[in-house]
């Protein structure tokens, strides 16, 4: 009998597939929390004395009656869940104006804010009153952040603690200090996890302790998924905290992106 000749090797054809190294999945981008969209806030205020002319004549005129300021001119941007942007710029750059703006305070006169939820903004100081002790601001602050009287109190040694005004809870506000007032807003304000919270200049004062803990607590917030907005002039605590910055100049956006490189950039304007 003759030898095959054959020599094609055997080829096995029901090997299961092999599978190739995964596909690279895109990460789900986090839920988005607040967006602005080309948002514009007039104040109409009332002037009377002198001013430079518009364009920046260098001649003072004489003005009278109602003024316009355009304190911001069409700021779009968004923020999802989980990210802590900062928010710098020159005075009247439009910073408080923004935040204002997200919280509701002061309504657009052209585009929208949309938000998932209602922002808290840190900084419950027009709801306290100097006459009344710690304790009953605690109560009062809480109620205007939208707290139940339950729930305020089952915070409130939380929040005495964190303001370490344990010796001075019953006595009148008046008669704290500034630094000591600030760490009570603070305090009362940063007590519960919030949604979207807005902090604005709240951390230039107080101790430099003081102001550790309260950057922490801004992280912890955060981490939580919490969306957070803190106004600030201070470089190096938007640098601790934020995760993003956003630059406005003379009410518009002129940058959006890492705090590194938007702080560089923000600075060197101000050489
Ligand atoms: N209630 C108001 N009525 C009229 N004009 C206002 C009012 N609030 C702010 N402005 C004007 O709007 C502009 C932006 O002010 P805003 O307070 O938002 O700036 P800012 O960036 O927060 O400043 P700063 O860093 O000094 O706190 C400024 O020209 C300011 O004069």
């Amino acid at each position: 009998m003759a030898e095959s000749t054959d020599t094609t090797p055997d080829v096995r054809t029901d090997v299961p597939d092999v599978p190739g190294p995964p596909e690279p999945v895109e990460p789900a981008p986090a839920p988005l929390a607040v967006m602005a969209d080309d948002v514009h806030v007039e104040y109409r205020v009332y002037a009377s004395g002198k001013a430079l002319g518009p364009g920046g004549r260098k001649v003072l005129q004489r003005t009278r009656g109602v003024r316009t300021v355009h304190a911001l001119k069409g700021v779009t941007f968004s923020a999802s869940q989980g990210e802590s942007v900062g928010v710098i710029g020159s005075n009247g750059s439009g910073k408080s104006t923004l935040m204002r703006a997200i919280t509701g305070l002061t309504p657009p006169s052209r585009g929208a804010i949309y938000a998932t939820v209602r922002p808290n903004l840190l900084g419950v100081g027009a709801a306290l009153l100097g006459d009344l002790s710690g304790d009953r601001n605690i109560l009062l602050g809480g109620l205007a952040l939208g707290f139940t009287k339950t729930e305020i109190e089952a915070m409130r040694d939380d929040i005495v603690s964190f303001a370490e005004l344990e010796e001075f809870i019953d006595l009148p506000m008046r008669t704290y200090s500034s630094g000591m007032q600030q760490r009570l807003k603070f305090a009362i304000a940063a007590a519960k996890q919030h949604e979207i919270l807005i902090v604005d200049e709240a951390l230039s004062v107080g101790d430099r302790r003081f102001r550790e803990r309260s950057e922490q607590r801004i992280r912890d917030i955060r981490e939580q998924a919490g969306t957070i907005f803190l106004v600030s002039h201070s470089m190096g605590t938007i640098r601790d905290t934020c995760t993003r910055v956003i630059w406005l100049e003379k009410g518009e956006l002129r940058e959006d992106g890492e705090p590194d490189e938007v702080i560089k950039a923000y600075e060197k304007t101000k050489k």
